[in-house]
């Protein structure tokens, strides 16, 4: 691979991985499985090797890839709260040993293997006995204070006895495998998003301001760093666990210490088997080097000890029977094709329904009504459907056709060539309505609380609400509403609120609400940060806009098309006249309008990351497009500007450097 083909696919996956983390870690709500992430961290750190010159302290091999909300107070840990090195197979484990003979030279070293339970780090801080600070790893330096949380988990002592004035000790806060069903239950009978794995149901509770909830959820807890081991005199890992169960705090028990990485081998296959029948979930074995004198000696990376590793479980592939395959609309109207299975236990969860992606999907791996099937479960997301069994039966089932008409408005199922999905193209299909109307109401969105979908379709159905625009006009029918939904006065006084705090949103999350083809949440607040209001998105021009960075040709034409008709036009109208905000604001960012309306174009290899000062740039009004044409005002070069730099000159487009761009900046 050439360095600037790297350099794309660099850009490429952190983009994706920095999105994945957010969505992972701020919002404990991840959209693709640990599987697939770990694919593309793994296809990041291999390019990195090639080209060391093109890691950035940003990258997301280089840092702990945790957020810190900021409705929690902030606070500083003693000392970095690190991730761990992932091993995926025995290989990976074999070549983690010899690098520690490496370093120590000796192979007198032992290895502490324990559960890597699936819930979330937190560190304890003990003070005069006291709990006095509980802390989530936050970014891996500074942590969010959730003591008040914390305190209602019934497992952890708000006293120990210790003559230390200073205790710290870590673990991992989890929910059992029990709790965690019952959550998802109530959460999807009150049809509210689902958690994706134990893990992010314990931080989603954990990181939340309510610690009445916290107390209701049970959440537990398992310790496993003893911080003050100098103080102590305690020599190794095994040690530091039995003080931690003296002082009266929970410790696993299955942790196990292995004189050689064949015995770790032994142990993760045992925890392979029986991991199942386990009250929690574990996602992974640790293996630690036990003995603290090794532990300075081998070090660490700026994101991960090196005398430890994380050994990760594959996803898991049960077989079953296919019962149904029925097609579902989405607000898009997209179809999408689910699998009704025989009830099948998959990493410790009963699985009854499976996706299958699109026709093609089908079509291409001819899965049949009526065959076993094979199905993938990672990390909890949802099962996958992922081939046929070809047995003595198989033969006689009929050859699978897709769907020809919508399920729910019975019109005819489009397709566009060269796309593998099928669309109910009605805008009067009632599925489509209610599930953009739930779109446009949601976190990412509007952020509007108290109309869940069930509210949404009643209303629909009363033709109270018949477009996203109609919810701004709701106070109208609180008569109807109350009765209708024995809402009670005052949840309909809270979501009069809510909407109308919602007319105050920076326009991004309107945008994005809107539901317009390829525009997704980040590419929203793209447009929104470059052209600063819907009213001038509405009057652009597909050449420019195709050319902003992360934009395309694809999300231009779809948002071209999308103002060009009617009653699209109209509806942002009438979105307008109730007093929705279609401005961009973002006080959390310091914008100013240095460069209002210049066209940016980026090259070559800069002391921060291209997205720092593309970020850097927009927040200063300007446009930073991809590529160089007559449009462009500046060029901004690092080193090696390539063919950009070139063309920059016969265009005579102005070049300038980044010490020039913070003169032109402060000099303002
Ligand atoms: N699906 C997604 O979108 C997505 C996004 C981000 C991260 N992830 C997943 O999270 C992983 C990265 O998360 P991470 O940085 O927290 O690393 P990690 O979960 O792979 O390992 C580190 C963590 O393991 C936990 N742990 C559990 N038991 C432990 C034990 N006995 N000893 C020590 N630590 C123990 C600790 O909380 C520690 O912080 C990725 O590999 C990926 O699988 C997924
Ligand atoms: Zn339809």
């Amino acid at each position: 691979m050439k360095i600037n083909e790297a350099k794309l696919k660099i850009t490429e996956l952190t983009e994706k991985l920095n999105q994945w983390n957010l969505e992972y870690y701020e919002d404990d709500n991840p959209s693709v499985d640990d599987v697939e992430y770990d694919l593309a961290l793994k296809e990041l750190k291999s390019l990195e090797t090639q080209f060391p010159e093109l890691i950035s302290s940003e990258s997301p091999t280089q840092k702990v890839g945790g957020f810190i909300a900021s409705k929690f107070e902030k606070y500083e840990h003693s000392q970095p709260m690190l991730s761990l090195g992932n091993a995926f197979n025995k290989e990976d484990l074999i070549e983690f040993d010899q690098q520690i003979l490496k370093v120590t030279n000796s192979d007198k070293h032992n290895y502490f293997a324990e559960l890597k339970i699936d819930g979330l780090s937190i560190s304890l801080i003990y003070k005069n006995k006291k709990l006095f600070k509980a802390v989530t790893r936050g970014d891996g330096l500074v942590g969010e204070d959730v003591t008040a949380n914390v305190k209602m988990i019934k497992e952890i002592p708000h006293e120990i006895e210790t003559d230390e004035e200073i205790v710290e000790v870590r673990g991992e806060i989890y929910l059992s495998k029990d709790e965690f069903a019952k959550i998802n239950q109530k959460r999807l009978a009150a049809n509210e998003p689902i958690f994706a794995n134990p893990r992010n149901a314990a931080a989603g509770t954990l990181r939340q301001l309510d610690s009445r909830v916290v107390k209701e959820r049970n959440l537990k807890a398992f310790l496993y760093f003893y911080m003050n081991r100098e103080s102590d005199s305690i020599k190794t890992h095994e040690e530091s666990l039995e003080l931690i169960k003296r002082l009266g705090l929970p410790t696993n028990n299955e942790g196990k210490l292995c004189q050689s990485i064949e015995e770790v081998w032994n142990y993760i296959e045992k925890y392979t088997q029986i991991r199942n029948d386990l009250p929690y979930e574990i996602d992974g074995i640790v293996i630690k080097i036990n003995n603290f004198e090794l532990y300075e000696k081998i070090g660490y990376t700026s994101k991960t000890p090196k005398w430890a590793i994380a050994f990760k479980f594959p996803a898991e592939i049960k077989s079953t029977k296919l019962i149904d395959i029925f097609p579902t609309i989405g607000r898009t109207g997209r179809v999408t094709y689910n699998a009704q299975l025989e009830p099948v236990q998959i990493a410790g969860t009963t699985v009854r329904a499976a996706t299958l992606h699109n026709a093609d999907f089908i079509i291409s791996r001819d899965i049949r009504i009526g065959s076993m099937v094979k199905i993938k479960k990672a990390g909890d997301i949802i099962p996958e459907v992922i081939s046929s069994i070809n047995d003595n039966e198989f033969e006689k089932l009929a050859i699978w056709k897709p769907a020809t008409n919508c399920p729910d408005c019975e019109s005819f199922l489009e397709k566009t060539p060269g796309e593998v999905d099928q669309y109910c193209i009605n805008n009067n299909c009632p599925k489509k309505i209610i599930k953009s109307l739930e779109h446009f109401v949601s976190r990412d969105a509007m952020n509007i609380e108290g109309l869940s979908i069930k509210i949404l379709e009643k209303l629909y159905g009363e033709k109270i609400i018949n477009d996203v625009a109609d919810i701004f006009k709701i106070e109208k029918f609180e008569k109807q509403i109350v009765e209708l939904e024995n809402f009670g006065e005052k949840s309909f006084k809270n979501l009069i609120t809510a909407i109308q705090k919602s007319k105050n949103n920076s326009s991004e999350r309107l945008l994005f609400g809107l539901g317009i083809r390829h525009v997704g949440k980040k590419t929203a607040k793209v447009l929104i940060k470059n052209y600063k209001s819907i009213v001038n998105l509405m009057k652009i021009d597909f050449q420019e806009l195709s050319q902003i960075y992360d934009i395309g040709v694809v999300v231009a034409q779809s948002l071209v098309d999308w103002f060009l008709v009617e009653e699209n036009k109209k509806l942002i109208e009438k979105i307008k006249n109730l007093g929705v905000n279609l401005d961009y604001k973002n006080e959390a960012e310091s914008v100013s309008e240095l460069f209002l309306n210049q066209i940016f174009v980026i090259t070559g290899t800069l002391s921060k990351s291209r997205n720092h000062f593309r970020d850097l740039l927009e927040n200063n009004g300007a446009k930073v497009t991809e590529s160089i044409s007559k449009n462009a005002n500046y060029l901004l070069a690092g080193e090696d500007g390539g063919s950009k730099l070139a063309k920059a000159k016969n265009l005579g487009v102005k070049i300038i450097s980044e010490k020039d761009l913070i003169n032109m900046m402060e000099e303002k």
